[in-house]
């Protein structure tokens, strides 16, 4: 794809986006509500960030304090080295144009077809209609709708629609894309294949992608990193596969273990969940640990999960009654490197 957005090009070494400190507050009547306290995260070049949290945490909130569509009440937020407080309006603007954003309802322009919908922006940044056409073609490819040119958004499917919206938020050359609950509205196999397009674009162009969503699913699909929002705070952030085996806060380990059916099973006691980060197998750990302690456990519950392209083991086991016994069990566990994370406090 050629950079046809080459005077935009965000120049820096440190993180592509940096929020310090952020802090946004709504006042209504004579209530005053903190959608965003004292957010801070660094998000590098090349990253798929997932920002997940329940509904009203605050992600729509701080991806609108990403682009300044919404000012901080305090804190600051950098892109590609440069304070958006400090910038003109002119610079904002171009700054913007530089961050590309989906939404859950792709937004398009339904009197127009699927090739205008994407000469749109381009025209908009001043390109020759020839030229944004041949642009808009090389587009359609990418997301791999060639036969859609002249067809209207109502004759697509809620994929296309997307694929389509995609195709527009690329056309200036954007350095990062902003992913607003941009599968919520799609069924998992099309929510999958959308996935796939997205991390095939972060890939090939670099793109650094923001995926916002309420979905744990989503973000172990694609996502690298991770930043949990919970009530307008930041539970927790960092590498997806750290999180997903060792979820350190109460609100990182519900979505991690975000399943009812675990949850009822977990209120037994001495529950453990081990997850296993080498590409190894449960069994013979668990087969030599009750040989060792001759003391049978019960596997609640045993799933593997494929994060960012890795299949990773997972299990619960319920161990002995007997304190001693599960404590030793427990060590044995640690020795042999897995991760072992004691559930029972969780769902008290
Ligand atoms: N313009 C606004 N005026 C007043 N309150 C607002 C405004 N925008 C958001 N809020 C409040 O800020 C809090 C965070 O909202 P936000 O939309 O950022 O959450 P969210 O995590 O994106 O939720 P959802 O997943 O439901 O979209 C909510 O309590 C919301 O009611």
């Amino acid at each position: 794809m050629e950079n046809g957005n080459r005077e935009l090009e965000i120049n820096s070494s440190g993180p592509i986006i940096r929020i310090q400190d952020v802090t946004k507050t709504y006042s209504a009547d004579k209530s005053t509500l903190h959608a965003l306290k004292n957010v801070s995260l660094d998000i590098n070049k090349g990253d798929i960030y997932g920002i997940i949290g329940m509904s009203g945490a605050g992600k729509s909130t701080l991806v609108r304090c990403l682009n300044f569509l919404e000012t901080p009440t305090s804190g600051t937020v950098t892109v590609g080295g440069k304070d958006l407080s400090k910038l003109s309006e002119k610079e904002l603007r171009k700054t913007r144009m530089n961050i590309a954003m989906i939404f859950q309802h792709f937004n398009l322009l339904m009197q127009r077809n699927v090739i205008d919908n994407i000469c749109f922006p381009l025209t908009i940044a001043g390109m020759g209609k020839k030229e944004a056409r041949k642009r808009a073609e090389e587009l359609l490819q990418i997301v791999g709708l060639e036969d859609k040119a002249k067809v209207y958004p109502s004759q697509l499917s809620g994929g296309q629609k997307q694929r389509v919206a995609i195709a527009r938020a690329l056309a200036n050359n954007p350095e990062i894309l902003l992913c607003d609950e941009a599968t919520s509205a799609l069924d998992p196999q099309t929510t999958k294949s959308i996935l796939a397009l997205l991390k095939d674009i972060n890939a090939k162009y670099g793109i650094t992608i923001i995926i916002i969503t309420h979905e744990m699913s989503v973000v172990q699909e694609i996502c690298s990193h991770v930043a949990i929002l919970d009530n307008g705070s930041l539970a927790e952030s960092g590498r997806v596969i750290d999180i997903f085996s060792s979820p350190k806060t109460k609100e990182a380990r519900k979505l991690v273990l975000d399943d009812g059916e675990k949850i009822a099973i977990m209120k037994s006691r001495h529950c453990i969940r081990i997850v296993f980060t080498e590409n190894s197998s449960f069994e013979p750990v668990i087969g030599n640990m009750i040989l060792e302690y001759k003391s049978p456990v019960n596997i609640l519950y045993a799933d593997t999960r494929n994060i960012n392209g890795t299949a990773r083991g997972e299990m619960i086991l319920q161990l002995p009654e007997k304190e001693e016994t599960a404590q030793k069990m427990i060590e044995y566990l640690k020795e042999r490197k897995l991760a072992v994370e004691e559930v029972e406090g969780y769902v008290d």
